[in-house]
């Protein structure tokens, strides 16, 4: 009979614990989900921390030049550095004002060189140069058209150094003709009488070479190009020995000394019928009592080089007719030519 009512305490009192129990492990889950929720609150906020800073630390040197950047645009680059002539480089860029160049002018220019830039302006933009135009070391090419006048004519130049003559003829020419096509500019190539003479000779097949180059890239590249055959050509500002026969003769007629006729003087160029008659003009001219006198003929001289103008006016009168047509310039009426207000020359 004992044992029932010791049962039933027993059972009471495991009833009471696991009710305490369950008291205890209700209050505690939520008590340790809490906790749990705050640590990894905090270890996020950690790893939020940790990514800001690194964020900060790589976005930093990019605000750092964003400010100097900003610092130098209003600056607008005056305080270029200063460099003596000795140190200062005079440098040519081309096509400048694209991206790449133009930041390399701004490194040179910083650095206290003169520039000189080069461009036509097809990819790149002026604007991007602006910031240097009213700089004195700054220059800013923009070519439509290239004078190639390489390589003298005066015999004693072309003839001192015939390796550099074929080079500047050659060479030169190229680089000259690539710049054209670059820029877009026209190029007009001084040629000589001389390609008509020798063709061992040492300035007229290296000019025709210099030619064939230049017709090559009208062809392959589209390059405008103006050829002109220059004949003996003299004026003021000709260097006293230029050796050819205007500045000879009159050298030789102010000094008193002989004139000195190559060969019979029976040759003729441009200027003259015969080099004897143009010796003897010269003479008469500067009333020089020089005499003439005859030396061996030299070598390789043309004989017959002569002007023909009947040609060059029918091209010329050809070209004027094409440039009015097309630029629809009101062509003088006739009647008004005859009654002599307009001079047809
Ligand atoms: O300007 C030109 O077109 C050319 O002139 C000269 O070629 P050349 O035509 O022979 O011209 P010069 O040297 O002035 O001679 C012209 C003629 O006068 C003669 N001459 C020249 C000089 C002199 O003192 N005496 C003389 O009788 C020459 O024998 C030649 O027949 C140059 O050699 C060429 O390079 C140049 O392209």
């Amino acid at each position: 009979m004992l044992s029932q009512p010791l049962l039933l305490l027993a059972s009471a009192v495991s009833c009471r614990r696991m009710k305490l129990l369950l008291g205890i492990t209700l209050l505690a889950y939520p008590a340790s989900a809490w906790d749990n929720l705050v640590n990894m609150r905090s270890i996020q906020e950690n790893g939020e921390l940790r990514i800001e800073s690194r964020i900060e630390e790589s976005i930093e040197p990019v605000r750092e030049k964003i400010r100097d950047l900003k610092k130098s645009f209003t600056q607008k680059y005056s305080s270029v550095k200063f460099l003596s002539e000795k140190d200062r480089k005079i440098i040519l860029v081309t096509g400048d004002t694209g991206f790449v160049s133009s930041h390399l002018t701004d490194k040179l220019m910083m650095d206290g060189h003169k520039v000189t830039v080069m461009d036509n302006f097809f990819k790149g933009r002026k604007r991007n140069m602006e910031h240097w135009t009213s700089q004195e070391n700054f220059e800013l090419i923009n070519l439509d058209q290239i004078y190639h006048l390489v390589s003298s004519a005066s015999p004693p130049n072309y003839t001192y150094n015939p390796i550099k003559t074929l080079k500047t003829n050659t060479m030169r020419t190229l680089n000259m003709l690539g710049l054209a096509e670059r820029a877009g500019a026209r190029l007009f190539l001084a040629s000589t009488s001389e390609v008509y003479g020798d063709p061992e000779g040492l300035l007229g097949p290296r000019k025709r070479v210099a030619e064939i180059m230049c017709y090559t890239c009208v062809k392959q590249k589209g390059v405008e190009v103006r050829v002109a055959r220059i004949f003996n050509t003299f004026g003021p500002r000709m260097h006293m020995n230029d050796d050819r026969v205007v500045s000879n003769f009159i050298l030789q007629a102010l000094q008193g000394e002989p004139l000195m006729v190559y060969g019979s003087g029976s040759q003729t160029r441009a200027l003259q019928n015969t080099i004897l008659e143009f010796a003897q003009l010269i003479r008469k001219l500067i009333a020089s009592g020089s005499e003439i006198q005859f030396l061996s003929e030299a070598q390789d001289d043309p004989q017959r080089r002569k002007r023909s103008l009947n040609k060059a006016i029918f091209y010329f009168w050809k070209e004027l007719e094409y440039q009015v047509n097309n630029q629809h310039i009101p062509k003088p009426k006739l009647a008004r030519i005859r009654k002599g207000w307009i001079h047809r020359n």
